[in-house]
């Protein structure tokens, strides 16, 4: 029997479902990889405290990764939130020698406002974990900081900024252009050639976790044999399908509809140029 690929998510848990753990895990199931998790913090704000962040500790992040690797066995990691200088050297340290492929999504700061990464962070992921990574894959003000503050506005400042990125050591870098005027154009760069996928923009507001699970969806086909091109672009058309149908429960921003493929069929057409 052919056993799924097995893949591992080191991220937060987004307690409402959208992001995260969550979706990551759900994006996992959608595209049949074998999906794994290692929970660096709980994201949930208490309603009395505000307290927002709730970390775990270091042992609790090394049960859960030896877990993954000695009972089950990796094919492919993805990163997301971080948060603390600590996860993050913690995190270089036990996926060190793995050799799996590697998506690094540099969370640091959700839709709706939350802080996910400490300031005093931002230099131990450029130089601990982003030049290990087969892709990175910072949103436009995600690839700002990265840059030391760089604006960014058009799909121009995306291609410099992909190619800027790639000097800090990553395979690929992917800028995503979510927040584009226009069309949703993401920029690759693999060293040698900038390849764009765009597709015309969804009018939606409910697009929370979007990028979380455009990562994940990244992470399972290239755990599935796909080229990181092929995987970008099969990527792309997923979360777009799952954009088109997102939606809420409430008066507030809602998730993508993870399942939206398999529901409706057919996914999205993305155009892609070099
Ligand atoms: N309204 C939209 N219509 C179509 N695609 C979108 C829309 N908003 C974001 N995207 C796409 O969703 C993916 C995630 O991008 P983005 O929202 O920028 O990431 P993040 O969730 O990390 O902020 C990218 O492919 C981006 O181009
Ligand atoms: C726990 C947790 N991790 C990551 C995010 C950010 O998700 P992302 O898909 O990058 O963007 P948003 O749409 O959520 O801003 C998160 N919110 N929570």
């Amino acid at each position: 029997m052919n056993y799924p690929p097995r893949v591992l998510t080191i991220a937060g848990s987004a307690a409402g479902g959208s992001a995260g753990i969550q979706a990551d895990l759900k994006t996992f199931q959608e595209l049949d990889v074998y999906g794994m998790s290692v929970v660096t913090a709980l994201v949930a704000k208490h309603p009395e405290t505000g307290k927002n962040v709730h970390m775990q500790t270091q042992e609790a992040i090394e049960a859960q990764f030896a877990t993954a690797n000695k009972q089950v066995g990796i094919e492919a990691i993805k990163l997301g939130m971080l948060f603390s200088k600590e996860v993050i050297e913690c995190v270089a340290d036990l996926i060190a020698d793995s050799g799996d492929t590697l998506v690094v999504d540099p969370v640091m700061i959700g839709k709706m406002n939350s802080k996910l990464l400490a300031d005093d962070a931002i230099d131990a992921l450029k130089k601990e974990l982003i030049p290990d990574a087969s892709i990175i894959t910072p949103n436009m003000p995600e690839a700002s900081v990265l840059l030391n503050g760089r604006n960014l506005e058009n799909v121009d400042d995306l291609r410099q900024a992909a190619v800027d990125l790639h000097k800090l050591g990553p395979a690929n870098v992917l800028v995503k252009g979510g927040r584009l005027a226009g069309d949703a154009v993401d920029v690759l760069y693999d060293g040698k050639r900038i390849t764009t996928f765009s597709v015309p923009r969804i009018d939606t507001e409910h697009t929370s976790g979007a990028g979380c699970t455009y990562s994940a969806a990244i992470t399972a086909y290239i755990a599935k044999g796909y080229s990181v091109v092929e995987a970008v672009h099969a990527a792309k058309s997923f979360v777009t399908t799952a954009i088109a149908y997102g939606f809420s429960y409430t008066d507030t921003v809602g998730p993508t509809y993870h399942a939206g493929v398999r529901k409706h069929g057919e996914a999205h057409t993305v155009k892609v140029s070099n």
